[in-house]
């Protein structure tokens, strides 16, 4: 008979484990590989505490006592690691249960030793007369536990009266009870705190508070069992987010989908960590072989290198061997390349489109059509909706696109967009949207060769697809995608933000065959701002109306975050030469860190290349950011706003934030002769603004000179100091 034990560590024993001596890491390390072995080895002084049977202490070392929940037969869950006075000091302080609503393992500390808000006496605030109001005194216990808190807490939660005890009771309270007061404490509404915060974390099935087998192993039971997570852990080579994820994180991650599933959700909520560990979950359920039947695909080169980074620091080589990781563009072209459809034609920007066409209206003295209005069409409406043939142009519909064409003219469109990329081909380029379409149409007619005939070597590319920034990819994008999977069960998988879409590609996913209806969910905590900053970069979108990538509308509702910290500053210049000194003087107050921790944003190139040569003249090693992301990874990092998709910085700059350049004053042009392009490009610099303001993770400092842009409010801009 086999003497050995399942131990399990509770994400919040780590925290304690982490803050011991190096020696005593390595001690508990020691304990648990021992206590696996054998529990019952009697140096490990196994005991129950004193009535209680499920609450069992074990030895670490003389110092050290490891506090352990014994879950079944031969199961155990470290839930933490104390000095061995606290441990035997007052065994009642220990609380465990299953929460009802989350079916997850609790255990609460009622008084840890020096940070006990039990029994403290709160000193009235200097000048005030009425005794303090206790926080949650509009909630009834009966409330606050239908929301998920964890019930041994709410004597000391019905004490809370300042926001300074609330946090010091949330530092060791259970997640969902962090969540749910510091959302009632914002001032949510309750119905809406039970929406967002504690129906997506609550049980599937009617909860058994007594079956602790079941329990420990609900995604709301923030654990890891397995033994290399828990070295990397000792180790400290790991970040937080590779092992313990949020229970709604790790409830997405882990659900089998019927079809196309889409997660959403605001900046630093953990879209990508939940698309990584998705494609794990995924490659799990495989069986072995040497294939690549996972894709995992985003929108630019960075982000794809950087998901590359993130998931070999998730599974090893060994999974990364498993998945396919590229980004869309070069997926297209690698598709077209295989097929040989491309010939040599050089790929060229889609910005250079415009001009493109007014080359090739010159040249063949076709003067009938404006060229930025063709340009538009065959983009948006021949290429945007991969439209392979005249007769289904005709049939397309135009939305956006302000001027509505009769028959003859669509003809007439129809024609010249034929000649004009029989024009490219002749010059020996074509644009990326042409490669997707190109792209897009191989691999449905792949697609259809599968299914239509059984026995055919033609097998769909993946079994399943992970997408991350949804929000940027193009209806041929899509198409393609669509047809590199079979229909079926977990065969897509995205995450992505329209309120971070940069780019000009807003689809309707259901008509390009991606159907996500009742496959939608949304991550609302974020991991990455403070809430102060959270608050600012919500402003910038006030007024604005986002869509969900299906024809229906989206907003932040919820969204929220645990951190805290200064409140981002605001302050205007009078020209750009007084604001780069802003921006100098900025730096040199945050101590001039040149270890990559700190970035300076600007709209324009050449405004990137302004601050770079100030920061030089200034001594500042500056790098600016690529299009393969930040040339080196220290100095002071320098780019525009396109750039900083998917960075993290600690402090941040955006600068030249002003009227004309945030929103681009080109766009100006649209407003009257293209209303609805005027809305959609204003939108994407809103949002350009939006992304970059939520890339800091502590401190944001925004600047500007002449008139601040229209996306500052009011109350943002007086804020600055005097
Ligand atoms: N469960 C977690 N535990 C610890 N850290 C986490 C967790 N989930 C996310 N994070 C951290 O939060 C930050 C943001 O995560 P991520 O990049 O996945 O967010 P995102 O929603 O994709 O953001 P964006 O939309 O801005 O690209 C990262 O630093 C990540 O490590």
């Amino acid at each position: 008979m086999s003497t050995g034990a399942t131990l399990r560590m509770l994400d919040r024993a780590d925290k304690e484990v982490m803050k011991l001596t190096r020696a005593d890491i390595g001690a508990v390390y020691e304990f648990m590989h021992k206590f696996r072995h054998n529990p019952g080895n009697p140096g490990l002084k196994l005991k129950p505490l004193h009535g209680d049977s499920r609450l069992m202490s074990a030895r670490v070392n003389q110092d050290y006592r490891a506090l352990l929940l014994h879950i079944a037969d031969r199961d155990y869950l470290l839930v933490a690691v104390k000095h061995r006075g606290e441990v035997y000091d007052d065994l009642s302080r220990y609380a465990y249960r299953i929460n009802r609503v989350t079916g997850g393992i609790e255990v609460v500390d009622l008084t840890p030793v020096g940070d006990s808000i039990v029994g403290r006496v709160v000193p009235p605030d200097a000048g005030s007369t009425s005794a303090p109001q206790p926080l949650f005194a509009a909630y009834t216990d009966a409330q606050l536990l239908e929301l998920g808190v964890a019930e041994p807490l709410l004597p000391q939660i019905r004490d809370l009266t300042t926001e300074g005890e609330l946090l010091a009771l949330l530092d060791r309270a259970p997640q969902l009870t962090t969540d749910v007061l510091f959302a009632l404490f914002d001032g949510v509404p309750y119905d809406q705190v039970r929406q967002q915060v504690t129906d997506p974390v609550r049980a599937d099935e009617p909860v058994d508070p007594e079956d602790f087998e079941a329990a420990v192993a609900r995604p709301a039971t923030q654990v890891t069992s397995d033994d290399e997570a828990l070295q990397a852990i000792i180790g400290e080579t790991f970040e937080r987010w590779q092992i313990f994820l949020h229970p709604t994180q790790r409830k997405l991650v882990e659900k089998s989908y019927n079809g196309p599933a889409r997660v959403g959700g605001g900046p630093g909520t953990g879209k990508t960590i939940v698309a990584l560990h998705r494609v794990a979950h995924l490659a799990r359920r495989l069986p072995p072989g040497t294939d690549r039947p996972i894709l995992l695909t985003t929108f630019n080169r960075n982000l794809a290198a950087d998901l590359r980074t993130r998931l070999l620091a998730l599974g090893g080589q060994e999974l990364v061997a498993r998945v396919d990781i590229v980004n869309i563009d070069r997926l297209a072209s690698r598709v077209v390349t295989e097929a040989k459809a491309g010939g040599s034609r050089r790929v060229v920007d889609d910005n250079r489109v415009p001009e493109l066409w007014t080359e090739f209206l010159l040249e063949t003295g076709e003067s009938g059509w404006d060229a930025e209005f063709l340009a538009a069409e065959w983009t948006q409406v021949i290429l945007g909706q991969v439209l392979n043939s005249r007769s289904e142009y005709f049939r397309a519909r135009r939305p956006n696109r302000g001027r509505s064409l009769t028959r003859v003219e669509r003809d007439q469109v129809w024609q010249l967009t034929e000649r004009f990329t029989s024009w490219l081909e002749a010059r020996g380029v074509w644009t990326w949207r042409q490669v997707a379409q190109r792209a897009a149409r191989l691999e449905m007619d792949r697609l259809a060769a599968t299914t239509e005939s059984s026995g055919s070597f033609r097998r769909p590319r993946y079994r399943h697809v992970v997408v991350d920034e949804a929000q940027d990819l193009s209806a041929a994008h899509w198409k393609m995608l669509r047809g590199m999977v079979a229909p079926g069960r977990d065969d897509m998988f995205l995450t992505g933000d329209t309120h971070q879409r940069i780019y000009d590609n807003q689809v309707t996913l259901g008509s390009l065959g991606v159907n996500i209806r009742g496959r939608s969910s949304r991550l609302t905590l974020s991991y990455r701002t403070t809430r102060q900053i959270l608050a600012d970069a919500l402003e910038i979108m006030t007024g604005e109306v986002y869509d969900d990538l299906d024809g229906g509308e989206e907003d932040l509702a919820g969204y929220r975050s645990l951190l805290r910290g200064g409140r981002p500053v605001f302050r205007g210049a009078v020209s750009w030469a007084q604001e780069l000194d802003l921006v100098a003087e900025h730096l040199r107050a945050w101590g001039n860190p040149a270890d990559g921790s700190v970035a300076v944003c600007v709209p324009t190139r050449e405004l990137a290349a302004d601050v770079v040569d100030r920061l030089a003249a200034d001594g500042l090693p500056a790098v600016e950011i690529g299009p393969d992301g930040p040339k080196q990874p220290d100095g002071v990092h320098v780019g525009t706003m396109h750039r900083f998709k998917g960075l993290e910085y600690q402090r941040m700059i955006i600068a030249a934030v002003s009227d004309g350049l945030v929103p681009r004053q080109a766009i100006s042009r649209y407003r009257n002769t293209d209303p609805k392009r005027y809305q959609r490009e204003r939108q994407r610099d809103r949002s350009l603004l939006f992304v970059a303001a939520t890339r800091p993770r502590d401190e944001l400092a925004v600047f500007w000179h002449g008139t601040p842009s229209p996306f500052l409010t009011s109350r943002l801009v007086q804020r600055q100091l005097p």
